[in-house]
């Protein structure tokens, strides 16, 4: 079942009015990044490289951007914690899909505490303004959750 927006409000910081949704809450965008160079990966992560990722749009000092067709990562303006039996999957607006933009997003993890990245593909030129809504996060419940997470990206 998902976790309905007024509880999942209080997993979530710097909300402001016209967020919340019916059943999930819209993050804001904070920064835009250009990927500079190769990943590298294997098994065990050891071999685990990120590429340079060169920041291009702030929306601290930034007011907007003309984003050419492409890949970015973006990082959202919302600090989440997440408690331990729960787990959020972000989804994009649909008015972005309308756009031809899309944004690829993996499970934010039970105990995850930080400013989430997502990979966006911009198929048709857009321009975005600072702290536009980008995404829907929606909560499940986790049954029987295998700990929580510890990894890299944690409070980050
Ligand atoms: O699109 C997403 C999805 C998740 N996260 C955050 C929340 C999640 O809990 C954390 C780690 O995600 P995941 O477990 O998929 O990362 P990993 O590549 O397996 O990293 P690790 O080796 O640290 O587990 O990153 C994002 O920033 N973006």
């Amino acid at each position: 079942m998902i976790i309905g927006p007024n509880i999942s409000k209080e997993f979530l910081s710097d909300l402001k009015e016209g967020q919340l949704q019916q059943c999930g809450i819209d993050l804001k965008l904070d920064k835009i990044y250009k990927i500079s160079g190769n990943g590298s990966i294997d098994f065990s992560n050891e071999k685990r490289v990120l590429p340079e990722h060169v920041l291009i749009f702030d929306s601290e000092k930034d007011e907007k951007i003309d984003l050419e067709c492409g890949i970015y990562v973006v990082k959202i303006n919302e600090k989440m914690k997440i408690p331990e039996n729960l787990a959020g999957f972000v989804l994009p607006r649909s008015t972005f899909l309308r756009m031809g933009v899309t944004f690829y997003t993996a499970v934010h993890d039970p105990g995850y505490e930080g400013y989430a990245s997502y990979l966006m593909h911009v198929m048709n030129p857009v321009t975005m303004y600072k702290y536009a809504k980008i995404a829907q996060i929606v909560f499940f419940e986790v049954k029987n959750p295998n700990g929580t997470y510890d990894g890299i990206y944690n409070k980050k």
